[in-house]
């Protein structure tokens, strides 16, 4: 077992891999990541039983983009608003794409140990495998391993991983990447226009802005409802494209109180409200908060892109929006800034962004 400090953002302690505790036959669960007992961790009966047809809204791309069909448009803007996440079908990447990425990324996690070892988490540093957000001794851990690449802009790709990837695995990575930056970018130009922004007041912001690709890999547990793939969180991000490999359930949305479980549609993406565009759109569109749920069968891998704005921006509500019966409801600050304060603290619910409200 080892145990390293990161400096740059805060302090992250890096903690053993769960594929590998996973494999163990005759497994004990280690405490630290038995969580308690006061919140269900499967999916929620009560939800199930009264809402069984409950599911995120799904856009379809090719007619919210075409000029006549406000009705979409509508659409997104609602899933914006009130649920913070939606699938995005029709989105025009191609599935060849798709499938090289999804088995590539699977590959990843095939590697043996002292390959992976190669690509480990490094002081300072929170791309390569590892797991995210451990800050003490105590506190529990996720059932995840993950493997994070900061993929633009492309002079911030971190050579010490970068340039050791496996050739296909990179090809992929940095063929997806680009799209989802394009189309990252077509979802926030209609945000624009669902909100009747002025001067681009969202998409330049994210002009020349980060990108980090992050793989969950969520081992099956055999005791699954005593553990959490990834606890109760909003992404910090500006917005998130998800891709799922495979179709085994666990990622559930908090909707009104109630913990919806998503039904991915194949090679749609599931795409999420981050907290910059929630104070961004001074809570017009909100970041909702979700989490993964174990399977005790089957592993599950997700391939999170979290678009983030330029580094040298300010971020804060649209000036469109603030009027005198709508005031700032958040405060301005640096990207970088925020991303210090957003690194250096456990990943908690919205505990982040509700510390940006005025
Ligand atoms: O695994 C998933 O479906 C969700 C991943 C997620 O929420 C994240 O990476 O922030
Ligand atoms: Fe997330």
């Amino acid at each position: 077992m080892e145990e390293r400090r990161t400096k740059s953002y805060g302090t992250a302690l890096l903690v053993p891999s769960v594929q590998e505790l996973a494999k163990s036959s005759n497994l004990a669960l280690p405490s630290r990541y038995i969580r308690p007992h006061d919140q269900p961790l499967i999916s929620d009966d009560h939800n199930a039983l009264n809402f069984p047809h409950l599911q995120i809204p799904v856009i379809d791309f090719q007619k919210l983009v075409s000029e006549e069909s406000n009705s979409e448009l509508e659409k997104f803007h609602f899933a914006c608003k009130e649920w913070g996440f939606f699938q995005l079908v029709n989105h025009g990447v191609r599935s060849s794409l798709l499938e090289k990425t999804k088995t590539e990324s699977e590959n990843m996690f095939k590697l043996p140990l002292e390959e992976k070892n190669k690509y480990k988490q490094a002081p300072g540093d929170l791309d390569g495998f590892g797991q995210n957000f451990v800050f003490s001794e105590e506190q529990k851990l996720d059932w995840c391993d993950v493997f994070a690449l900061t993929t633009l802009p492309i002079h911030m790709r971190k050579p010490r991983i970068f340039t050791k990837l496996p050739s296909a695995f990179r090809e992929a990575i940095e063929n997806y990447s680009m799209e989802e930056e394009e189309l990252a970018k077509s979802l926030m130009t209609q945000m624009e226009k669902a909100l009747k922004l002025k001067d681009k007041e969202v998409t330049k912001l994210f002009e020349g802005g980060t990108q980090a690709t992050r793989l969950n890999y969520y081992p099956p547990c055999p005791q699954p409802e005593k553990v959490i793939g990834l606890a109760s969180h909003s992404d910090s991000s500006g917005l998130t494209i998800v891709l799922q490999v495979g179709d085994v359930e666990g990622l559930q949305v908090k909707n009104n109180g109630k913990w919806v479980t998503v039904k991915p549609l194949p090679n749609a993406f599931i795409v999420n409200i981050g907290d910059i565009l929630e104070m961004v759109t001074n809570g017009e569109y909100r970041s909702i908060e979700h989490r993964a749920t174990i399977n005790s069968q089957r592993e599950r891998l997700s391939i999170a892109t979290f678009c983030n704005p330029n580094f040298g921006v300010e971020i804060g509500p649209a000036h469109t929006l603030i009027t005198d019966q709508s005031p700032a409801k958040y405060r301005r600050l640096g990207t970088q800034e925020y991303y210090r304060g957003f690194f250096s603290r456990q990943l908690e619910s919205k505990s982040y962004i509700e510390s940006m409200k005025l």
